[in-house]
């Protein structure tokens, strides 16, 4: 059995693959051990069997006795223990959410519906460090591999609608404070049907712009508001996340040379932790509607084409139906008024699962049935 250590696995990302791994069994295949930053010989998960005592995440000696470290404690810690771990000669396989590794050469981004056969390739050739992607890209990718799959699409534009797990559990705190916050100013007046509309919305602007709302994580209101901006900003113009888009799209892809364009306009809004995206997509020529739909559909398991019908769509193709769920709506597929070529599609997926837990656990599922 393959000794697997298992790094932050009681935060936000790696609670989430704990969770998963328990659900499919994982645990049974392997022999798992538990480290921490913070609670050396503390008590391993529950995980339906036996672990030895927490391990110190930072004690190169006990990670270079393992076949594969999963690491879900963010880019510091990969930044602190991957290259010292590399230099002492540890060959073991690396499985990391985080993006510090992501666009090295000697690194693959894993969505195995969506690349396995470069996961495969990099297996034989025998390369150690696989990345999860980027929420966003990957969530897109589940929906719409298989357009890119058959080679159909010219460039892609998402504007993204990004929910306030992808900046961290403090972050999905704040905005249920500020959300209580805006509806605690005008409880009285929501009480009164009387009350007009028009005092009550001045009151949760004055709310929103006060020196004491809760802003700690987010430096901004975001309930009853948007943040147009999504990690650091680039010389480019750009945000990081919307950099992400292209270079981690056609990485995941196996794309070397002649990239597909992929940019777009990333937007924190006021959802717990489903990220949804409106996507322009230029198609390289006209195909009918229906074939594109035929394409989309069959591309994995977990990708479901809505109807771009109204109810339906409402219903089914929003944070609130797909939270905490596997599958990947993608909807109001429609061809736009540009042309024949120009598609519209929109998109919404839980960023915890397919955006980052996911593909690590299938990852290491693939190590497993390699061994
Ligand atoms: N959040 C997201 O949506 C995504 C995150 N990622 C990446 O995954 C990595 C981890 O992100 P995320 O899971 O959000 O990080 P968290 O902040 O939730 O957890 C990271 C670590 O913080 C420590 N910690 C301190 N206090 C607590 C607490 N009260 N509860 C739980 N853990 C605590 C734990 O380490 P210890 O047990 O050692 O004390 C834990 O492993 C990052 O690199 C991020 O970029 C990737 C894709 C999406
Ligand atoms: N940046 C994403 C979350 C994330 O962690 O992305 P990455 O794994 O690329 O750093 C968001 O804020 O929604």
């Amino acid at each position: 059995m393959l000794k697997v250590g298992f790094v932050g696995w009681r935060g936000m990302v790696g609670s989430v693959l704990m969770q998963r791994m328990q659900e499919e069994r994982d645990f049974a295949l392997i022999e798992p051990q538990f480290f921490t930053t913070s609670n050396v010989g503390g008590q391993a998960p529950a995980i339906g069997k036996d672990s030895p005592a927490l391990q110190n995440a930072n004690d190169l000696k006990a990670l270079a006795a393992l076949d594969v470290i999963v690491s879900c404690q963010g880019g510091d810690y990969t930044s602190a223990v991957y290259g010292p771990l590399r230099a002492a000669g540890w060959k073991g396989y690396w499985i990391d959410a985080a993006s510090t590794l992501r666009m090295q050469d000697h690194a693959v981004i894993v969505l195995d519906p969506v690349n396995r056969e470069v996961i495969d390739r990099a297996l034989d050739a025998g390369t150690k460090d696989y990345i999860g992607g980027n929420c966003t890209v990957s969530l897109m990718l589940m929906a719409l591999g298989g357009l890119f799959r058959e080679g159909l699409v010219e460039w892609l534009s998402a504007m993204t609608y990004q929910a306030a797990s992808g900046a961290g559990a403090q972050n999905m705190r704040e905005l249920i404070a500020q959300m209580g916050r805006v509806h605690a100013a005008v409880a009285p007046e929501l009480a009164d049907p009387a009350s007009a509309i028009l005092d009550i919305d001045a009151k949760v602007a004055a709310t929103l712009r006060s020196a004491d709302f809760p802003t700690q994580n987010f430096g901004v209101p975001l309930a009853g508001s948007l943040i147009p901006w999504i990690d650091k900003q680039l010389d480019s113009g750009q945000s990081k996340e919307e950099w992400k888009g292209q270079v981690e799209t056609n990485k995941i892809l196996g794309r070397g040379a002649n990239p597909i364009p992929v940019d777009g306009i990333c937007v924190r809004i006021g959802a717990m932790r489903c990220h949804s995206q409106a996507l322009t997509i230029k198609l390289n020529k006209d195909v009918p509607l229906a074939d594109l739909e035929h394409l989309i559909r069959g591309a994995n398991d977990w990708v479901r084409l809505i109807p771009n019908d109204k109810e339906i769509s409402v219903r089914e193709l929003t944070p609130a139906a797909v939270g905490g769920k596997l599958h990947v709506p993608v909807g109001r597929l429609r061809k736009l008024n540009m042309g024949p070529q120009y598609l519209g599609a929109f998109t919404c997926g839980d960023q915890l699962l397919w955006g980052a837990a996911e593909p690590l656990r299938r990852m290491l599922r693939i190590l497993v049935e390699r061994a």
